[in-house]
């Protein structure tokens, strides 16, 4: 099989959208509005646990790859969730949301909510860019070409269905939009650019496919999770 030219290679990427968790029903009815107080609560601590790995997968990624240029464009990554000081990173911003739906803290770092599928299935996406050749596990990131639109929608969506939430909880994912979009172009460049084989090419969008399932595994077991009780 002969080599795909660019616009090939990113069409087969970006043809993996409709395997995104946007159409989950556990985020249909998240952005509808079905979704009860408790329930938000079980949904925003288990994402606390992905939002919360995703510096150490970032890590792993840094630390299997050889070129500087790419580590540097990298670490962005890490100091953007983890913040310069405690105050101002996605991670506290996360928190906040937490709070803001009505969990303390202390529940969400503990991590007493968090449902044992949702931990395998965060931990196979680390373990996946602790083992993998390192634009395999940046190509698995290439969710976030399909991430921006959905936390738009998230945004006006959740404002609109539950009157107790405010503009400012949802800082989080207001502050992420904009990064997310341009992360996502310069992530797509990068596989572009260093998966120069078809073998490569077929890996990255492999590590793609993979990574949507992940993210469909974890709303699958915090869709049970919300439904017990
Ligand atoms: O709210 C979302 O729907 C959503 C999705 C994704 C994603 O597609 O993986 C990420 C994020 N948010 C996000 O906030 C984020 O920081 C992030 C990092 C990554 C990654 O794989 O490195 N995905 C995502």
């Amino acid at each position: 099989m002969s080599r795909l030219n660019a616009d090939e290679f990113s069409t087969a990427l970006r043809g993996l959208s409709h395997r995104y968790w946007g159409t989950h029903p556990f985020h249909r009815r998240l952005h509808e509005g079905d979704l009860d107080e408790r329930e938000l609560r079980i949904w925003a601590a288990n994402r606390w646990y992905y939002q919360s790995m995703i510096p150490q997968k970032d890590a792993a990624i840094i630390s299997n790859c050889p070129l500087p240029q790419v580590r540097r464009q990298w670490l962005d990554r890490i100091v953007y969730h983890d913040g310069r000081t405690e105050t101002d990173g996605g991670l506290e911003r996360w928190l906040r949301l937490c709070e803001a739906v009505g969990l303390s803290r202390e529940e969400v770092l503990d991590q007493r909510h968090l449902a044992p599928a949702v931990r395998f299935a965060v931990d196979a996406y680390v373990n996946f860019a602790r083992t993998r050749p390192w634009v395999e596990a940046v190509a698995s990131g290439l969710t976030e070409m399909f991430a921006g639109h959905l936390m738009k929608q998230r945004v006006v969506d959740m404002l609109a269905a539950y009157d107790w939430i405010r503009t400012e909880d949802l800082a989080y994912f207001t502050n992420r939009i904009d990064a997310v979009s341009g992360e996502g172009q310069a992530t797509l460049d990068l596989v572009v650019e260093h998966c120069v084989t078809r073998e490569q090419q077929d890996a990255a969008i492999a590590a793609l496919s993979f990574k949507c399932d992940v993210l469909w595994s974890m709303l699958d077991a915090i869709e049970r999770a919300a439904a017990k009780q």
